[in-house]
């Protein structure tokens, strides 16, 4: 078999940091924009709405912060998206290995869906504090204060207050969220990929505007499914402790208070981060991936 097609955790794991890389740098902003209308206070009436729309957001973060308003909280996942995406790929090239003793016998879909799933168990031990500090102050800016100073002050006062619970508040929205979506992730990705190889063809030789494609295209369909346990992750581990009693919570708060609208809260930010977001993040991989075939074959 070729250095290729062999399944390399840990090449997925250096590749997949790239990736992460790649990301952030793409997607960032928007995901800022989303978590500042996911988390605005309900107003009275429309006349008092904070924003009212994700352009009004961008506007109204440009106007008042600058650009880089739009890179508030990026600290906390600089340190940590790369990282999630090289363990994301990891646990995906893991649970494929796992589960392929034959490396010539091909994976069903629901094999390829659970390896997606196994890398999404992994990532939570990194993402749930890093979500918890990165949606605290990405909220703090457009509250007008500043709690914390930035990402490490929030994890040791967070820690020096509350202790590791309250680091890690919001684990199992974190779950719910990032088990299933990865699945979904990597399933369609690799389904497009092989839909859109031309036959006789190596996947491996997908052209750069057809692996842009599969990574923007996996990126959408995995925020939809994301999405509602998203909301309802942003609103717990921003919301001041004792105002919910738990994940049901949260959710029966916000369907009383806003209605099933509110779980798709941010959508046009998600969706319109999603596509370019991903669609990088799965260019910065397989190419990253070339290159440690390329110069370092047995990794
Ligand atoms: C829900 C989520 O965080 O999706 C990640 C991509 C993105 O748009 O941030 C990918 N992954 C599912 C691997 C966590």
């Amino acid at each position: 078999m070729g250095e290729e097609a062999r399944v390399s955790p840990l090449k997925n794991f250096v590749a997949g940091g790239v990736a992460g890389a790649c990301l952030l740098l793409a997607g960032h902003p928007l995901d800022t924009i989303k978590v500042r209308l996911q988390t605005q206070p309900k107003a009275p009436c429309a006349q008092y709405v904070l924003y009212r729309g994700t352009y009004d957001c961008f506007r109204k973060t440009v106007t008042k912060e600058g650009v880089l308003g739009l890179y508030k909280g990026m600290g906390a996942p600089l340190a940590g998206v790369a990282p999630m995406m090289a363990i994301s790929f990891f646990g995906f090239g893991l649970g494929k290995q796992l589960q392929q003793p034959d490396p010539n016998k091909p994976l069903t879909h629901t094999q390829i869906f659970l390896s997606g799933c196994l890398g999404g168990v992994f990532t939570t031990v990194i993402v749930a504090p890093g979500e918890r500090i990165k949606c605290l102050l990405q909220v703090q800016a457009s509250g007008g204060s500043s709690r914390y100073a930035g990402p490490v002050d929030c994890a040791i006062r967070l820690y020096k207050t509350q202790g590791i619970r309250s680091v890690y508040k919001g684990t199992v929205l974190t779950l719910i969220r990032d088990v299933p979506s990865n699945g979904l992730y990597f399933l369609t990705y690799e389904v497009l990929k092989n839909f859109l190889t031309p036959e006789g063809q190596s996947v491996s030789q997908l052209s750069t505007p057809k692996i842009l494609l599969a990574g923007g295209i996996a990126g959408i369909l995995n925020w939809t499914i994301a999405l509602p346990p998203d909301v309802l992750k942003s609103n717990f581990q921003t919301a001041p402790d004792g105002k919910y009693r738990g994940v049901v919570d949260v959710l029966r708060t916000l369907l009383r208070e806003e209605g099933p609208k509110s779980l798709y809260k941010g959508f046009n930010a998600v969706f319109l981060r999603a596509f370019p977001a991903n669609a990088a993040c799965f260019l910065g991989f397989e190419m990253a991936l070339k290159g440690l075939n390329a110069f370092v074959p047995s990794l």
